[in-house]
């Protein structure tokens, strides 16, 4: 497999309007996506993009706040008051390889591969298994390989 693009850092929050403030008023960022829930993976989510290159989209913060305790993301606030940074994202080309492709490595593939928050394929890698990064695979979108 090959090193893909960096799509996301996933960052959860306690408070996400904060966090919309945080990046827009500190950062200095101006596009920031109008926040909305996903159900699924139990979050309300919205992206900073950041500047990219030769008018190239640049990589993405993801900024995620729990949609209730017992949720992957609620439960790691909990550990995690403040919040932080979560998890990692590359773009792989073909999701079932790579899935593939970790599991022959030994690595712990969560679930089956489903849809996320770029309306694509994802799936995600146990901490323990990567260096104690928290990592998304995620089929780059249709048209932009
Ligand atoms: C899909 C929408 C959007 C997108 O980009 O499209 C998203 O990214 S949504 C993101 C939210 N969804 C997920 O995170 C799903 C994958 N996560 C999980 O399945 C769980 O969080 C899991 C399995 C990683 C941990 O769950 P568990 O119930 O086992 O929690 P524990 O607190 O018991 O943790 C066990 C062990 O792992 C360490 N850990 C947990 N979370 C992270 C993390 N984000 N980064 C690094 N390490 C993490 C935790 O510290 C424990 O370590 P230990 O040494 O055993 O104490
Ligand atoms: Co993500």
């Amino acid at each position: 497999m090959k090193l893909g693009r960096l799509n996301h850092i996933g960052v959860a929050t306690p408070d996400l309007a904060a966090s919309i403030a945080f990046y827009r008023d500190i950062m200095g960022a101006s596009d920031i996506t109008e926040a909305f829930d996903l159900p699924e993976q139990g979050v309300k989510v919205c992206f900073v993009n950041t500047p990219g290159e030769n008018g190239t989209a640049g990589t993405q913060i993801e900024l995620l706040q729990p949609l209730s305790p017992d949720t992957a993301v609620g439960k790691w606030i909990e550990k995690n008051p403040l919040g932080g940074q979560h998890h990692i994202c590359y773009e792989v080309p073909d999701i079932h390889a790579a899935k593939a492709w970790f599991e022959s490595k030994g690595k712990k593939v969560l679930g089956e591969p489903r849809i996320g928050a770029h309306g694509t394929l994802i799936f995600f890698v146990h901490p323990r298994d990567m260096g104690g990064v928290l990592t998304e695979i995620m089929e780059t979108p249709k048209g932009e390989h």
